[in-house]
């Protein structure tokens, strides 16, 4: 943890900013920068005033909120979503099976875009405060990528599959979100604000995240708190769209129907509702999902929203959800001792809650999917990861090639496919 303020308490600085263009630009190559953007709104964050590195969200919680107390906040725009101060984070997906750590960490500089609105918020000396970063160095496209495999071969993981239908068919879970990886390497290490700029320009209606080396565009919101609203994005159910020749509203409607997919989706939709229901006065659940359709995938999916009746941060709501069975499965702590047992994988910080919070416990908090980890002692080689949902009807070929269409952004990122 890199966090010395003493005595003196912290200074932040929020003004309005005319448009500085697409934020991205402003990252550099090198020191801490983190990015968390959707159609272009949301934030680029440099440099890092303080860091946190931890096991769970309700000790990131606690610490937020202590140094949350510490800062004194000037703003041009009070009260505007996700402008000033603010943490972001990623978590593992399981920190009891992990070698990884999670992080949260407190940007010296933002730079964001909400409509119409742009600012900037500094923290510390907030001397030359209307002065823009200078713009980040030329993007490095990978040079000499190629695969070096995962921890398991497509075969092996069919086989896996086929064992957890099994477990499925005797009753003894109802689902398990099983995943695999991909490590790539390059010649030089990867330039994570190239592979990031590639997923923003090509998946532009998903969550965009780089922090702390996980790098992904994930469409799946775990939770956003605004104010005393509450909302989470719930996917589940998967076709992928690779067939040649098929039309995509022809998979929409197969996908629609189909009993396989409805039923992942509805475990998935189940455990949010019911974790989300103790923190809401009101909540709408939608009682059939749509169809989310994305570049590579399209997906059931269920924008659950709600009114909060406690004051709890988006961090403790992101706790209270996490993991969903969109990533774990149904019931969870079961799901969780197969996926430790059979996955074969330390999943790092894969499908664990990746966003943001402020001072006021507004937030967003995605689910790290479609993404990768670069590590600070190994930064020519990034892991990519993807799972699928694991129900009575699942075909083992058929979830192997859904996992295939899942790494299809983060290839494309990285000039492979
Ligand atoms: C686990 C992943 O996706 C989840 C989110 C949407 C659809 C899913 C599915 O259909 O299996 C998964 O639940 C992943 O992308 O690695």
């Amino acid at each position: 943890m890199i966090l010395d303020f003493g005595r003196a308490r912290l200074r932040a600085t929020t003004v309005a900013i005319p448009d500085p263009g697409p934020l991205e630009q402003y990252l550099p190559d090198t020191g801490t920068n983190c990015a968390f953007l959707r159609r272009g709104e949301g934030f680029v964050a440099l440099g890092q005033a303080a860091r946190f590195e931890t096991d769970t969200l309700d000790a990131a919680d606690v610490w937020w909120e202590e140094i949350s107390n510490q800062i004194d906040h000037d703003s041009e725009m009070p009260g505007e979503f996700g402008t000033g101060p603010l943490a972001v984070g990623s978590f593992t997906f399981d920190p009891d099976r992990s070698e990884e750590h999670s992080v949260l960490i407190v940007p010296e500089v933002i730079i964001g875009r909400r409509g119409d609105i742009c600012w900037m918020t500094r923290l510390g000396d907030a001397r030359g405060s209307a002065a823009l970063p200078a713009r980040g160095e030329a993007l490095r496209s990978p040079v000499g990528i190629r695969e070096l495999g995962g921890a398991m071969s497509g075969p092996q993981w069919e086989r896996i599959v086929a064992d957890v239908v099994s477990l499925i068919r005797r009753d003894e879970v109802d689902k398990v979100v099983l995943a695999r990886d991909l490590r790539l390497a390059c010649d030089d290490p990867i330039d994570l604000r190239h592979v990031y700029a590639r997923l923003l320009a090509g998946y532009p209606t998903t969550w965009a995240y780089l922090v702390d080396g996980m790098v992904g565009a994930t469409p799946e919101l775990l939770v956003r708190r605004q104010g005393g609203l509450v909302t989470s994005r719930v996917l589940a159910g998967t076709v992928g769209l690779q067939t040649d020749g098929v039309d995509p509203l022809v998979l929409a409607t197969e996908l629609s129907r189909s009993s396989k997919d409805i039923a992942e989706h509805e475990f998935a939709v189940e455990s949010v509702a019911k974790a989300l229901e103790p923190y809401c006065k009101a909540m709408n659940v939608p009682e059939s999902p749509s169809v989310l359709r994305l570049p590579n995938v399209m997906h059931l999916a269920t924008d659950i929203t709600g009114v909060v009746n406690h004051d709890t941060s988006a961090l403790l709501l992101a706790a209270a959800l996490h993991p969903s069975a969109a990533v774990c499965g149904t019931p969870t702590h079961l799901a969780l001792d197969i996926i430790g047992e059979l996955e074969s994988l330390d999943r790092s910080r894969y499908a664990g809650p990746v966003g943001w919070v402020d001072t006021d416990g507004d937030g967003e908090w995605a689910i790290a999917l479609r993404g990768g980890q670069v590590r600070p002692d190994t930064p020519n080689e990034i892991q990519l990861f993807a799972g699928a949902g694991i129900v009575a009807d699942s075909d083992p070929a058929a979830e192997l090639a859904e996992t295939g269409a899942k790494f299809v952004p983060m290839m494309q990122a990285l000039g492979l496919a």
